[in-house]
């Protein structure tokens, strides 16, 4: 335990006296246990201290929070803290997100914001502060949001143009702050400046407020302007703008009908927030997050420095509703996106979905996509990933079959294959060499930054309702011995795997219907055709136009059926398929140079892939 850390945290409690009761206290163990506390890798040090809304009371105690010289993450947001900021914050080198708003701050900003050089988020909001707004803030070359709105704070606004990554600004509500407002804070949402005192040309101050809704000026006619027309034109206005409003009124009631019904329905947001789903009043929903002792749990290295009310006040949009939940995309106050996969049909309890978790976020591995954080309650289980915004591999080899279509190229696909095959043998080792991922499919693939195939969704049927009805969207991908007896293992995994490999192969889904209506099952449809002879027509057309790699896509061809045989046991294993894969690709690097054309059958395929190899 951080021992040092942990005294400072005491003291630090002592004086604060919190309304909440926090589960600190000398005896108990720090890393995983304190509320609202994050520890480092090897709980030597804490990192991240969250507490918002407990009714932290009074001013900082000096020597207390900044004898946490580790510390990352500080938010100490939404409770009653007074007093200046706290001269000492100095000595926290590392702090990369600081949560101050909604407290009763006061005094000056600090005067040197350069000490703190990982700043990347800063929200010092609805506080007291005044002075004037400090030009080191320029320095802070991570920042990325910076939100001061609702103080008190004067003087000019200082030259942020040189911060190339801040993404939000928000100054707002400052009404002593002077103008003009410069060029570089214009590119940002009006709403960055309202509130804010302008120097126009003639010299007069005004204030930035938002322009004036157009219907006021409709509906409120001057009566200068009445007497100067005929009571018929006045007579046809008013009729002509009550239509308007009744019309508008109209509107505003439907959506509203309309929205509430559609929120009835299953898993549908209906204001695109999460903290308004699932036919809960948002108050509620909220306050049953935020049980004290059911916080958003951070896996160690996570840089995310958000909060569950955060999370709950993000703007959210739904991106699909799979096997084991919805999944949304939330887009966070300091712009960070993430992905938040809201579980349903779970049926472990608590300790036991703890400690899946705890081995699916101690996965590392740059082609398995990294668990950031989870949330337990008896109503909402949730876990937060990183947002991939170039979208999975299944939306990439079938979406967007327009015109404006990017094909997957033959190299890309390999590097999906690898990656995830590499990310699949490297969950095949974790928890004693027996954790299943159990959801192998295209949808749960993603590119990572080296465009390699990086796996997704992993170790969940084990805290799933065993009762849940059948899936038919993972019908395709899954392997007979499952349909049967519905437990998924490691084999199955290698025949879902196999499946994704024809998808890279043919471009076509796991089950798909004809022209005429017709279901095809994948994995039949390429025996058949290989069984008949007739190899090359199982190839993506997309594949067709690169001229020296046929040997490459029978190989692979062959690997894939080698995964996706009945007999669960003849299977390969993963970290088999990682060297076999691994060996077409290596290949490939001395063929790709080659200029020279293999000659064509008349189907397209060369000479060299005869069905007989498979
Ligand atoms: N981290 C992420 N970044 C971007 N998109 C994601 C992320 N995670 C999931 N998605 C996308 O969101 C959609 C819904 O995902 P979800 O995992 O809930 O369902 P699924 O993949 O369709 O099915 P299943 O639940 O069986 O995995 C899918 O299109 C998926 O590719």
């Amino acid at each position: 335990d951080p021992l040092e850390d942990k005294r400072a945290l005491l003291e630090f409690l002592t004086i604060m006296q919190p309304t909440r009761s926090l589960n600190w206290n000398e005896t108990s163990q720090v890393c995983n246990i304190w509320t609202g506390v994050t520890c480092n890798q090897d709980g030597s040090r804490i990192i991240a201290v969250r507490l918002p809304g407990v009714g932290l009371n009074g001013q900082i105690p000096p020597n207390t929070i900044s004898r946490l010289s580790a510390l990352r993450v500080l938010s100490l947001r939404s409770n009653l803290i007074s007093g200046e900021f706290p001269k000492d914050f100095v000595e926290l080198k590392d702090l990369a997100f600081l949560y101050l708003q909604d407290n009763n701050l006061s005094g000056p900003l600090p005067l040197d914001f350069s000490v703190w050089k990982n700043l990347t988020s800063v929200n010092l909001s609805n506080n007291g502060f005044n002075g004037t707004i400090p030009s080191s803030l320029s320095r802070l070359k991570r920042i990325q949001s910076l939100n001061l709105a609702n103080n008190t704070l004067s003087g000019d606004i200082p030259d942020l143009s040189v911060l190339s990554s801040l993404q939000h600004i928000d100054l707002s509500n400052n009404y002593d702050l002077a103008g003009p407002i410069p060029d570089w804070l214009r590119r940002f949402p009006f709403s960055s400046y309202t509130g804010i005192d302008i120097i126009p040309p003639g010299g007069n101050y005004t204030l930035v407020t938002p322009p004036p809704p157009s219907e006021q000026t409709h509906q409120k006619p001057s009566k200068a302007r009445f007497l100067g027309l005929s009571e018929t034109v006045f007579l046809l206005i008013v009729i002509a703008v009550s239509i308007v409003v009744i019309t508008a009124l109209a509107f505003v009631l439907t959506v509203c009908y309309v929205r509430r019904k559609l929120r009835r329905g299953d898993g549908v947001i209906s204001d695109n927030k999460l903290q308004k789903k699932g036919g809960m009043s948002p108050e509620k929903f909220v306050s049953r997050m935020e049980d004290v002792n059911n916080r958003l749990s951070f896996f160690e290295g996570c840089n995310y420095s958000f909060d569950l009310e955060d999370l709950l006040r993000a703007s959210a949009e739904v991106l699909g509703k799979g096997t084991f939940g919805t999944t949304y995309k939330a887009v966070l106050e300091d712009a960070t996106s993430v992905a938040v996969k809201r579980l349903k049909d779970v049926a472990a309890g608590k300790r036991d979905f703890e400690q899946q978790m705890e081995i699916i976020g101690g996965i590392k591995h740059e082609n398995v996509v990294e668990l950031k954080a989870y949330y337990y309650s008896k109503d909402e289980k949730l876990m937060v990933y990183d947002y991939f915004s170039r979208g999975s591999v299944a939306s990439l080899l079938h979406g967007n079959r327009g015109e404006n279509r990017i094909p997957l190229d033959w190299e890309t696909r390999m590097k999906i294959a690898i990656g995830a095959a590499k990310g699949i043998a490297r969950i095949h080792k974790e928890n004693n060499g027996k954790l299943v991922h159990g959801n192998i499919k295209s949808s749960n693939i993603f590119l990572n930054s080296e465009s390699n195939g990086c796996v997704s969704d992993l170790g969940l049927t084990a805290v799933m309702s065993p009762l849940a009805p059948p899936i038919s969207r993972q019908a395709g991908y899954r392997a007979p011995e499952v349909t049967d007896t519905r437990k998924s293992s490691q084999l199955s995994d290698v025949y879902s795997f196999g499946v994704v490999l024809l998808e890279l192969l043919t471009g076509k889904s796991p089950i798909h219907t004809t022209a005429g209506d017709e279901i095809i099952h994948l994995v039949r449809w390429v025996h058949s055709v290989v069984r008949e002879e007739w190899t090359a027509e199982v190839f993506d057309i997309e594949l067709l136009r690169y001229t020296n790699i046929e040997e490459e896509m029978v190989e692979m061809l062959q690997i894939a059926m080698s995964c996706v045989v009945k007999a669960a046991d003849q299977r390969p294993k993963m970290s088999d398929l990682v060297r076999l894969i691994e060996n077409v690709g290596n290949r490939r690097t001395s063929i790709e140079p080659e200029p020279e054309l293999k000659p064509k059958s008349e189907n397209g395929a060369s000479e060299t892939s005869t069905p007989s190899e498979i």
